[in-house]
């Protein structure tokens, strides 16, 4: 049985993750949290860990996996571009997957993205929402980030020097194949997300609701058990979930 440690095992997606791995008859390897636990004695257990805990822990995270020669699952968002340039770095040497979103609705849903973002052009204005519970603290979510990737790669433009967020006061009208994103948060929501395509005249909308947890974990699990058999190199959901 392949042995999955948790990084981040007493937060909303560790415990989401534990009984996750419960249903599946798999015992975990054990778990950390800040302070918490001993990273290195974990992954040493472990043939593969799953980690949903906080950007500030990646380097540990990844320095300690790459010593072990041990693969991991990377859910984590708030990721910068310095914490990509470790992910690239440590997948010289190990398997790592890392994605915004694990579950297979969104996944699917950037798909479609990508598609009529190819299909329509530039004069299809694209816009991002995305709402989540009152605790998330970095925005827009790692989801709605993937999605705005999955457009820009259908434009074939480079989404950083197309993107729009956080609109306020005088900003001027639209700027064109812009690609816009907004974000709210409140209450309970697992993870809501939707993607705006308007033109003159006509709009649009498709989108993804989380209605649970257990969708992002069972995704995780998925990913863990797929990754653990795969040679080093970085890794997204498209080729766990065959998409
Ligand atoms: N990719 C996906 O599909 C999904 C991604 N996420 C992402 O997963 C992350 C976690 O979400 P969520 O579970 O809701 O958050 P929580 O805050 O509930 O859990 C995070 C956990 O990580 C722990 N943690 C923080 N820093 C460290 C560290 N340095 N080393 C080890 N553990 C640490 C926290 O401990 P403490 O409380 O003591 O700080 C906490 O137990 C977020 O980035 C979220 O956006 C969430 C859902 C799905
Ligand atoms: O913090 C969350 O809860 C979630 N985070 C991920 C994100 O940032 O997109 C995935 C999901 O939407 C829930």
């Amino acid at each position: 049985m392949t042995a999955i440690g948790i990084i981040g095992a007493a937060g909303r997606m560790g415990q989401a993750i534990a009984a996750e791995l419960s249903v599946q008859g798999i015992t975990p390897a054990g778990g950390v949290d800040k302070g918490q636990g001993d990273l290195t004695a974990l992954v040493g257990a472990s043939d593969i860990l799953i980690d949903f805990s906080s950007p500030a822990a990646l380097a540990a995270n990844l320095d300690t996996c790459v010593a072990a020669n041990t693969p991991i699952v990377i859910g984590t968002t708030g990721l910068e571009a310095e914490h990509h340039a470790l992910i690239d770095e440590a997948a010289r040497r190990i398997p790592v997957l890392q994605t915004g979103n694990t579950s297979l609705g969104v996944n699917l849903l950037a798909a479609l993205v990508e598609d009529a973002a190819r299909r329509l052009g530039e004069d299809w204005d694209i816009e991002i929402v995305e709402m989540h519970h009152r605790h998330k603290v970095d925005a827009p979510s790692g989801t709605a980030l993937l999605l705005g990737q999955a457009a820009a790669r259908g434009r074939g433009v480079d989404l950083a020097a197309h993107t729009e967020s956080g609109r306020h006061g005088i900003t001027g009208a639209r700027a064109k194949g812009a690609i816009g994103f907004a974000a709210l948060r409140g209450g309970s929501v697992a993870g809501d997300h939707q993607v705006i395509l308007a033109t003159e005249g006509e709009r649009i909308e498709i989108g993804h609701r989380a209605e649970n947890r257990g969708i992002f974990a069972r995704g995780a699990v998925k990913a863990a058990l797929w990754l653990v058999g795969q040679p080093a190199g970085r890794y997204d959901m498209k080729s766990v979930l065959g998409l």
